[in-house]
């Protein structure tokens, strides 16, 4: 994966750069920094360094890779910023909109934690966390109309935190109203290198058994920090649809070819991948690159740009100037990442429709 190892490919042609579908993405790991900064500074909160912003930059920006826990730590420095303050949680999901059609995504799913936007201190009750969801879906709304982009969230609940059958609930009650999925994370707040990435049992596979059951899609984050055998368990006992991350499924065949054979999509993050350890720089090839030669259903998002400091065009460029892949296989992972999506199956057809006709496909697939 040496990044002199591949000449820089040509450049990819405007049609894939300008109509991307992003599967991947933590909405409060996608704050701008210059909004941080502004936030903290109107609150009184500590900033890092002597408080200029290039120190908070400096701060926010992971540039060592170490373990995930490590790669989370910002986290705690942009979240008291907008937690419980539902205007500012309304702006920065407006903002991210404006970054995301910025960047071509014509389709993006966006996931964050209810329970973290909550005031710290504060009521947690149902109609609390519900007040959290409208104030994002009121900045989606705005931010849907004024940049012509296509977004729905997904809930994520974190591991060990106990609160799956909460979000379980809210994704339930907003699943007509902007929440398509219930998704599994890493808590930023607890040392994530401590507990496992995806146990085996407990109140997290009582609510994702019975999001099956009632029809809410699946995805959890596994074999990213994790091994192989918690994509297994994400699969088997989760119910998961489609897996956050996935990277290390390739340790174990047998995984790999359920993978393969059920069509089950990877949401790959290729500078997180770097940054958060999950796939070290001496790695022959990068998981991608094997998952893009073998066919399987990946994708490519950014997962937190507030932290790797790259857009989505970051991720493609690594991707393609550093591993090789080619704009065959971007385009393929575009055309994945929309028959994989949560929309609804209309919506859905909707997307896929619109996407072949700017990349020239016909129904096989073919590119003219
Ligand atoms: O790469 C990741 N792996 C696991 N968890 C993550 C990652 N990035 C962010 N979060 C966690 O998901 C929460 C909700 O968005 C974030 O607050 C963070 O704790």
């Amino acid at each position: 994966m040496g990044v002199s190892m591949f000449p820089v490919k040509k450049n990819m042609t405007s049609k894939i750069l300008q109509s991307r579908v992003e599967l991947h993405v933590h909405l409060d790991g996608s704050l701008r920094h210059e909004t941080i900064w502004e936030l903290a500074k109107v609150k009184g909160l500590h900033l890092p360094g002597n408080g200029t912003f290039q120190d908070l930059q400096k701060a926010m920006i992971v540039r060592q890779p170490k373990d995930l826990h490590q790669f989370l730590q910002p986290f705690l420095i942009s979240t008291p910023c907008i937690a419980g303050d539902l205007s500012a949680i309304e702006r920065i999901a407006y903002e991210f909109c404006e970054d995301k059609a910025r960047n071509g995504v014509m389709y993006v799913e966006a996931r964050y934690s209810p329970h973290f936007l909550l005031a710290e201190g504060g009521p947690s009750d149902i109609e609390a966390l519900s007040e959290v969801v409208k104030a994002v879906n009121r900045g989606f709304a705005r931010g849907k109309a004024a940049f012509h982009i296509k977004i729905q969230s997904i809930l994520c609940t974190l591991v060990g935190t106990n609160k799956a059958l909460e979000v379980l609930q809210l994704c339930e009650n907003f699943r007509n109203d902007g929440v398509v999925a219930i998704d599994m994370a890493a808590p930023h707040t607890t040392d994530t290198t401590k507990h496992s990435e995806v146990p085996d049992a407990g109140i997290e596979v009582e609510a994702f058994k019975k999001a099956a059951t009632l029809g809410i899609h699946r995805t959890v984050h596994a074999g990213e920090s994790g091994s192989a055998e918690m994509v297994k368990r994400a699969i088997e006992i989760y119910k998961a649809e489609r897996i956050g991350h996935g990277y290390h499924v390739l340790e174990d065949d047998e995984v790999y070819q359920t993978i393969l054979q059920d069509h089950i999509h990877l949401e790959n993050c290729p500078w997180s991948s770097y940054l958060t350890g999950s796939v070290p720089l001496s790695t022959p090839k990068h998981p991608v690159v094997q998952f893009a030669e073998d066919g399987a259903n990946f994708s490519i998002s950014t997962d937190d740009p507030m932290v790797t400091g790259k857009e989505l065009q970051g991720d493609y460029d690594l991707a393609n100037n550093c591993w090789g892949l080619t704009e065959a296989h971007f385009l393929r992972a575009n055309m994945n990442a929309a028959r994989s999506c949560f929309l609804p199956k209309a919506e859905k057809q909707e997307l896929i429709g619109e996407l072949m006709k700017v990349y020239g496909l016909d129904e096989e697939g073919t590119s003219h």
